[in-house]
């Protein structure tokens, strides 16, 4: 899979072992930056992965900042996105199996790297559901047209 990577300064030093161990599994991987723990802003990131991802440069991303939760945020502002902050295996799935999710947010601060790993592996592999599910994420992203 082609897969759009940026963190935060916080969440640096995992995005750098998390684009290495995706690139180890065999996906195509695009580092959007930074290129060291100096401090910036996670907007600036995630724009870029958003943007990747909705454009079709990309089939999924993954953002790292502290918690995760601002990047989810300014991610899903960008037309088309469906980014989720995540902390555990079971909920990677469900935002892919439900919710169609097309970019995972992780937490470079609380939630350990083997951890985020298993998150992203579980998002990445899950396909949506459909059916009951379709409906419901049309009806999200009709909201993007209010
Ligand atoms: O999600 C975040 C913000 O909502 C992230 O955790 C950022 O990494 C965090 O805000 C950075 O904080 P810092 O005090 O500037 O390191």
């Amino acid at each position: 899979m082609r897969i759009s990577i940026a963190s935060d300064h916080a969440g640096f030093e995992q995005k750098q072992a998390l684009a290495a161990y995706l690139q180890g599994e065999g996906h195509e991987v695009a580092d959007r930056g930074p290129e060291n723990d100096d401090r910036v802003d996670y907007p600036d990131f995630a724009q870029l992965v958003a943007q990747d991802v909705a454009d079709g440069a990309a089939d999924y991303g993954v953002l790292v900042c502290g918690t995760g939760i601002g990047m989810a945020i300014a991610a899903n502002k960008v037309h088309g996105i469906r980014a989720v902050n995540v902390v555990t295996p079971q909920f990677a799935e469900l935002s892919r199996e439900h919710n169609n999710a097309n970019v995972v947010t992780v937490s470079g601060r609380f939630v350990p790297l083997e951890e985020n790993e298993a998150i992203i592996d579980t998002f990445l592999s899950t396909p949506f559901g459909g059916g009951r599910h379709a409906g419901r994420v049309e009806k999200i992203m009709a909201l993007e047209e209010n």
